[in-house]
């Protein structure tokens, strides 16, 4: 696809944020009730009122107004298993049970490059359907998966982070590598795909139950060969899980120290779920500025338990929301947000719709250190956005009705909402998806009336 080269100006109730309402209050966020976002050549050109804006456009420029709408900047999806897909919904088992029985099976299947295209063709189709435009992604062992995944993402433009699983014990033999072949294909990859174009690479060891002392070495030095590469693993997910690390590790302080030895603690460390940390594992997050993963609807799913957001912010420790899929059970951020109120609420805490959305947003952009790239409608970032559609089922328009702030509207937005509510997906600009969009011969018009 290639980038829009005119300006376009969107026309839509816009919600951008600043900063962490919960610390800025109303300075943290721009709302807009009759909005306009200028768009040039897919960056974010202009944000503001749309009698403002309208009238310094030259003649000519194209306008699309979406009327009761709500535009926001593409959403973020902090942790996720593309291979995972079909692992959705799989019953009864808690992590290391669930992965033995559902997941090494269901991953198998990407040694086989086809069959992983296809695949990363729906995952993001699925991430784009549900208005998440970059996500910080896990293939399988096999180098091909991950090819495959970013070559569909480079062709859809959007910005998305992936690495391939280095796993060298404890777990099936046709799933393990080797320390040399899990650096070999590592190095490889990143030297083909980090910062090509959109795309950015992440060491993935899985956790620390599949991967020996030697393929963590390894897992160093690639950090340390590569210095802006992420690392995205697993930590303290489920109580069966931690007393075989302890057991596999009997030297490291706790789990954290783990990876800690290893030197793999840093700004774009992301170690999905963090349930059960303890004091000084909170500090090392702090030192080290590594951030947790919140992946509420996989933590019920599988049973892990309730992170507490709100004592991961007394301890300093950064956090960032994702849905885990498939230990997860919604692709979409907003149910994600959802559970979270929820299992917030079960932690006897409140976790606000402005919170919420900040945090899907700018806030999530932060914990991955491209807050100068996507997150917000700061003048320069990449266009990616999501159009919001508050009369998106009888529920949601019944609802909305009732609501008389701005904050029970994107309440029940986020309560109600799914993959419905989202009208509109742009990426760097462009338009790739469109719930509405209707084929008449070889018209395409979209919701916004566009031919
Ligand atoms: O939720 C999870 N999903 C996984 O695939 C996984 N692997 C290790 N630990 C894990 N946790
Ligand atoms: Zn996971």
């Amino acid at each position: 696809m290639t980038s829009t080269q005119s300006t376009t100006v969107y026309r839509a109730a816009i919600l951008n944020f600043l900063s962490d309402p919960d610390i800025d209050g109303e300075d943290a966020y721009q709302f807009f009730q009759d909005g306009a976002l200028v768009i040039e050549n897919g960056k974010v050109a202009n944000l503001g009122e749309a009698s403002e804006i309208l009238a310094t456009l030259a003649a000519g420029v194209k306008i699309v107004e979406y009327k009761d709408h709500l535009i926001i900047p593409g959403m973020i999806d902090t942790h996720i298993h593309y291979p995972q897909v079909e692992v959705i919904a799989s019953y009864g088992e808690q992590l290391l049970d669930w992965l033995n029985n559902y997941t090494f099976p269901a991953e198998r299947q990407f040694e086989d490059k086809e069959y992983a295209s296809n695949i990363a063709n729906f995952f993001l189709d699925e991430l784009l359907k549900c208005g998440t435009t970059t996500a910080l992604v896990f293939g399988t062992v096999h180098k091909q998966s991950v090819e495959a995944f970013f070559e569909a993402s480079e062709a859809r433009n959007t910005r998305m982070i992936c690495g391939k699983v280095m796993m060298d014990r404890n777990a099936p033999e046709f799933l393990c590598d080797t320390p040399e072949s899990s650096y070999e294909d590592s190095k490889s990859l990143i030297d083909t795909w980090h910062n090509n174009g959109r795309q950015l690479y992440a060491v993935t060891p899985r956790f620390a139950i599949t991967s020996t002392h030697e393929q963590l070495q390894k897992a160093e030095q690639l950090m340390q060969e590569y210095p802006d590469v992420y690392l995205q693993t697993h930590i303290s997910e489920n109580k069966d899980e931690m007393a075989f690390v302890a057991e596999l590790f009997p030297d490291a302080k706790d789990y954290l120290d783990v990876y800690d030895q290893y030197n793999l603690l840093g700004k774009r460390s992301v170690f999905a779920h963090g349930i059960h940390l303890n004091e000084r594992e909170h500090q090392r997050f702090r030192e080290t500025g590594s951030s947790v993963s919140f992946c509420p609807t996989s933590n019920l799913f599988l049973g892990s338990g309730l992170l507490d957001i709100k004592e991961l912010e007394e301890q300093q420790v950064a956090y960032s929301v994702a849905t885990d899929v498939g230990g997860g059970t919604s692709f979409s951020m907003l149910q994600t947000l959802s559970e979270a109120y929820k299992v917030t609420q079960l932690n006897g805490n409140k976790l606000s719709a402005l919170k919420s959305l900040y945090l899907a947003t700018l806030g999530n952009a932060k914990t991955l250190q491209l807050d100068d790239k996507i997150g917000s409608f700061k003048t320069g970032n990449e266009a990616d956005f999501a159009v919001l559609d508050f009369n998106s089922t009888p529920l949601m328009a019944l609802k909305q009705g009732k609501c008389k702030t701005l904050a029970e509207k994107l309440f029940a937005m986020i309560i109600l909402g799914d993959d419905r509510a989202v009208q509109a997906t742009y990426v760097a600009g462009n338009c790739v998806h469109d719930r509405d969009v209707t084929i008449h011969s070889d018209v395409n018009i979209n919701s916004a009336g566009e031919k």
